[in-house]
């Protein structure tokens, strides 16, 4: 397998770093951004004529002024697959411009370079099958796999309406609250907006076009921005016509906790959430697990020690330190460090 990746953006390039993890060849063609020699295309004609898979990833907008470009260099043995965070118009594009000629599928990689610096997992893909390439889903399938990621199968109609209720509203509320100064530094902040100013974060880094097409580009988003903007407004209006009631209804006076009664149902209870908190944290360590790995392999690009004593006794200490700060003992907190930084040392001779 040969890849090449037309358009060498945010998400070209972090697929190009996927695709080195996974040991996969692939040249890339993009005259607007610096590639490394060793992957650098002198033109789209170079980066796909040895590829047995060819991604398109540059902006939706153009997404059809780019295949009527590639359409000249494709042969039917190849496989074009779009990774555009919307899928009816690129489906159309592809039908108009590749149509029965080139095997191709519509897809759309639900994670980002941020999710992937992040090491999150499972990665998830929708993919778009289409009746005039009944074979090609599964191949796209068989690409998206190698690299790890689980799949889901939409039609491009499904996935946008989705996406209209979900990524297009997420971005429109987080745009809203960008616009209106939310969050700029504040001194504290409670839990709940904590986990909106990733999103906020998103929204503040992103390539302008990712919202432009995630709102433009889906046929359905207009429609979803409208009826949120009339639920808020209908919650607002409740807010002010009654202001001590909406959202907190009479509630009956409390009983005691059923817990206390029987010592039982507290219990299960706070051992399920325990459960649940240590399942986080071994999510958290086959994270930690796979950016240790990509350490070592900077390291050995770099000539540099493994393993490092030095960043690990910097690193215990400023564990400590954390621990301390947060009322924890920071010699229970150290040890743990210790038995982490065994095991990682451990996962990097084994998977390096
Ligand atoms: O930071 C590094 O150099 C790593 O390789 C990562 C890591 C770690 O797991 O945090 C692993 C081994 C090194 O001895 C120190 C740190």
């Amino acid at each position: 397998m040969t890849v090449a990746i037309v358009g060498f953006g945010r998400f070209g390039r972090a697929l190009g770093g996927l695709l080195e993890e996974a040991g996969i060849p692939y040249r890339a063609w993009d005259p607007g951004v610096d590639i490394p020699e060793s992957h650098r295309a002198r033109s789209v004609r170079e980066a796909v004529q040895d590829a047995t898979h060819v991604v398109v990833a540059v902006p939706v907008a153009l997404m059809r002024h780019v295949l009527l470009d590639l359409n000249h260099y494709l042969r039917p043995e190849q496989l074009v697959m779009d990774v555009g965070s919307v899928k009816v118009r690129p489906v159309q594009a592809l039908t108009e411009v590749l149509g029965a000629r080139v095997p191709w599928v519509g897809t759309h990689p639900l994670f980002g370079p941020l999710s992937l610096a992040m090491a999150e997992r499972p990665l998830h893909v929708v993919l778009c099958p289409n009746p005039l390439h009944p074979e090609a889903t599964a191949q796209a399938r068989a690409f998206f796999e190698q690299l790890g990621c689980d799949i889901i199968e939409q039609t491009p109609e499904g996935h946008d309406r989705v996406m209209a209720h979900t990524h297009a509203l997420t971005f429109f509320v987080a745009k809203g609250m960008v616009d209106a100064g939310s969050g700029v530094d504040v001194p504290f902040a409670p839990a709940s907006f904590r986990s909106l100013s990733r999103t906020i974060q998103l929204v503040r880094s992103d390539a302008g076009h990712l919202f432009s097409a995630i709102q433009h580009e889906n046929p359905f988003a207009r429609e979803a921005r409208a009826h949120l903007l009339e639920a808020l407004r209908n919650v607002h209006r409740e807010l002010d016509a009654q202001p001590t009631e909406v959202g907190f209804p009479e509630e009956p006076p409390l009983a005691p906790p059923a817990a206390l009664e029987t010592g039982l149902p507290e219990l299960q209870e706070t051992r399920a959430l325990i459960d649940q908190v240590d399942r986080e944290l071994v999510e958290l360590l086959a994270r930690r697990a796979e950016l240790a790995k990509r350490a070592l392999k900077a390291k050995a690009q770099a000539g540099q020690p493994v393993p490092d004593p030095a960043r690990e006794e910097a690193m215990l200490t400023a564990r400590r330190e954390w621990a301390a700060a947060r009322g924890l003992e920071p010699d229970g907190v150290e040890a743990i460090f210790r038995a982490i930084l065994r095991f990682s040392r451990r996962a990097q001779q084994n998977r390096g």
